[in-house]
């Protein structure tokens, strides 16, 4: 695919953005393939992306920025410009479950998934198998749930040695300390297996169970210190009955859990999320 750069914006809402942002891009000879824009009245906000093609711009990425630094200033924009040739690396951590860490690594061993995939880290060694099979490494950091600290500075360790940019749990079954959570703000990616808020927290399928509810879900959300509160990039329901039991939920919940996870992936990876307070605008 051609090469775009894509510029994503927030600002305070006023009038002329639109204008200037194509102003900008057009009288630097570029074209916009494709654009999404959101008002917000609530809170009077304005949020933006926009695709560009690089071919007609006579910038490279940093001069682009450069050059549009300016105008975010005066329009108090938080803003961020991204290169779709330079793809994501995207650092995968799980536990035992397989299904979602197994649907990730399909979809990037059949490129639906435009990223990278420097490793595998989990604090269980069963899935090392499936992950070598793919050619990509697997570390095994296993958890003394006495002293958690050396498996999360191992890590921290390695999450910095592959430079991830991206760090997806799927359904890795440890809560991240604050430390890291801080240094990773919007690039921590969950999957919980409840639609949140509802049943925040471990073994949420027994919770729903006892509850007694009739749908089930997955969330996808960014990780935050707050368990389970992170903004929310996606969410899905399914149907249960008074005949399911925990069990039935947990088989029953793997393929919304795995395509929910995928679907927030992507968004994110596409730069198609925005993040205002804890609450998201995706451009999908
Ligand atoms: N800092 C955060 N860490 C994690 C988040 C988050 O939002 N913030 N999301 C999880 C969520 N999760 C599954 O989706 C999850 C919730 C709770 C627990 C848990 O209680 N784990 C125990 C250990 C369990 C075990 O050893 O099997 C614990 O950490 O003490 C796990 C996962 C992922 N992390």
């Amino acid at each position: 695919m051609e090469r775009r750069y894509r510029l994503i914006l927030a600002c305070p809402d006023r009038v002329g953005i639109v204008a200037m942002v194509s102003n900008f891009i057009s009288s630097h000879g570029g074209s916009i393939t494709d654009a999404n824009q959101h008002s917000d009245p609530s809170i009077g906000w304005f949020f933006m992306r926009v695709e560009i093609g690089a071919v007609m711009l006579p910038f490279e990425l940093d001069a682009l920025k450069k050059a549009f630094s300016p105008i975010a200033q005066s329009f108090e924009m938080q803003w961020r410009i991204t290169d779709s040739s330079k793809p994501k690396r995207v650092v995968l951590m799980a536990s035992r479950e397989s299904h979602c860490l197994a649907d990730l690594l399909y979809r990037f061993h059949s490129k639906e998934l435009s990223c990278e995939i420097p490793c595998v880290i989990s604090n269980h060694d069963d899935l090392r198998k499936m992950v070598e099979w793919h050619d990509i490494p697997y570390h095994h950091v296993p958890v003394d749930k006495d002293n958690k600290q050396p498996h999360f500075d191992k890590v921290t360790s390695l999450i910095k040695e592959y430079q991830a940019d991206v760090i997806v749990l799927a359904r890795y079954m440890q809560i991240l300390p604050y430390e890291l959570c801080d240094q990773y703000p919007q690039q921590v990616i969950n999957i919980h297996h409840s639609f949140l808020p509802s049943f925040a927290g471990a073994k949420p399928y027994h919770q729903a169970h006892d509850r007694g509810v009739k749908l089930i879900g997955a969330t996808c959300h960014y990780v935050t210190q707050d368990l389970d509160e992170g903004p929310i990039i996606d969410q899905d329901v399914i149907r249960i009955s008074h005949r399911d039991q925990p069990e039935d939920m947990v088989r029953l919940g793997r393929d919304v859990e795995k395509n929910v996870l995928a679907r927030g992936l992507r968004c994110h990876l596409e730069d198609r999320v925005l993040v205002h307070g804890n609450k998201t605008v995706v451009f999908n």
